[in-house]
């Protein structure tokens, strides 16, 4: 019974960048004797959703952030998907970044933001990551003692290929990182991860920040874990809090069987072909 415990952190986000990393703590803390597997925080958990925010916010890998993320895998002993935070790079690029840990607080995967955030819908949400972000250029998928993993941030999610290419690399869960808002998040947050779900074959975990009405950027909230079979297993309203979810690989597996959408593709017809590393 290959059964995995997932903890979904729907938490606020202040401006004070440290406070939020303290936050997560202080969650890690509440909840650890559920002894999850998997912990995951919201997009920009430590950045509050603005793209003038982002080169302010943002830290080289291995910054101060990221140590106490690394640290908190390790005391805690689980796989850290420490939300995303503005990553810089040496040349001064900023990317919207995913780093994962392992249970003794090892770097083991990188998700740089693929498809950058630019909408502008009339009457809603209006958004340009692009106007401080680079896009990153690869999927990501990292090893566990449960099977392979992968990790894709919000905008990604309405990607199929992506999804598509984590599967097709062995992915038997998906954890997503996510800010969807108050357009976008009524008509399509939901709706996306089953989509991706039932398509997929696979468990989609979804971690927003909690809603505060008066952020320059509104989260939708509504962490989320759909199942293979395209269900909503459990999912938080817009309030602050903890979503805690057993996902069972067995029945992934079973699903796959007895449904075998993946096996039944017609390869000679049309195929994914991978372009990056
Ligand atoms: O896709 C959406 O509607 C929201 C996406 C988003 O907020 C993001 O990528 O940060």
């Amino acid at each position: 019974m290959a059964k995995i415990k997932v903890a979904a952190i729907q938490m606020p986000t202040v401006t004070d960048k440290m406070q939020n990393v303290r936050t997560a703590g202080i969650y890690l803390e509440k909840i650890k004797d559920e002894k999850p597997d998997f912990v995951i925080l919201p997009e920009m958990f430590c950045c509050p959703y603005q793209t003038q925010n982002f080169p302010v916010y943002a830290e080289e890998e291995g910054g101060p952030v990221w140590q106490q993320l690394s640290e908190y895998a390790k005391q805690y002993g689980i796989y850290l998907i420490g939300g995303s935070m503005p990553e810089k790079d040496a040349e001064g690029k900023v990317y919207n970044t995913s780093y994962i840990f392992d249970r003794q607080g090892k770097q083991i995967g990188k998700h740089r933001k693929v498809h950058l955030f630019d909408i502008d819908v009339t009457g809603g949400q209006t958004f340009k990551e692009s106007d401080t972000l680079t896009a990153g250029d690869h999927d990501t998928v990292f090893d566990t003692e449960f099977g392979r993993m992968g990790v894709m941030l919000c905008f990604d999610i309405r990607f199929p290929e992506l999804a598509r290419m984590m599967v097709n690399d062995g992915a038997k869960a998906i954890f997503v990182p996510a800010a969807f808002n108050m357009t976008t998040g009524p008509a399509h947050w939901e709706l996306s991860f089953r989509t991706r779900a039932l398509d997929n074959q696979i468990y989609m975990i979804g971690c927003a920040p909690m809603r505060d009405e008066s952020a320059g950027y509104i989260s939708w909230g509504h962490s989320i874990v759909t199942d293979p079979w395209g269900r909503v297993i459990d999912m938080l309203d817009e309030k602050e809090g903890v979503l805690l979810t057993e996902l069972d690989l067995d029945y992934e597996e079973q699903v796959r069987e007895e449904l075998p959408l993946l096996k039944s593709r017609r390869k000679d017809m049309y195929r994914l072909e991978k372009l990056c590393k």
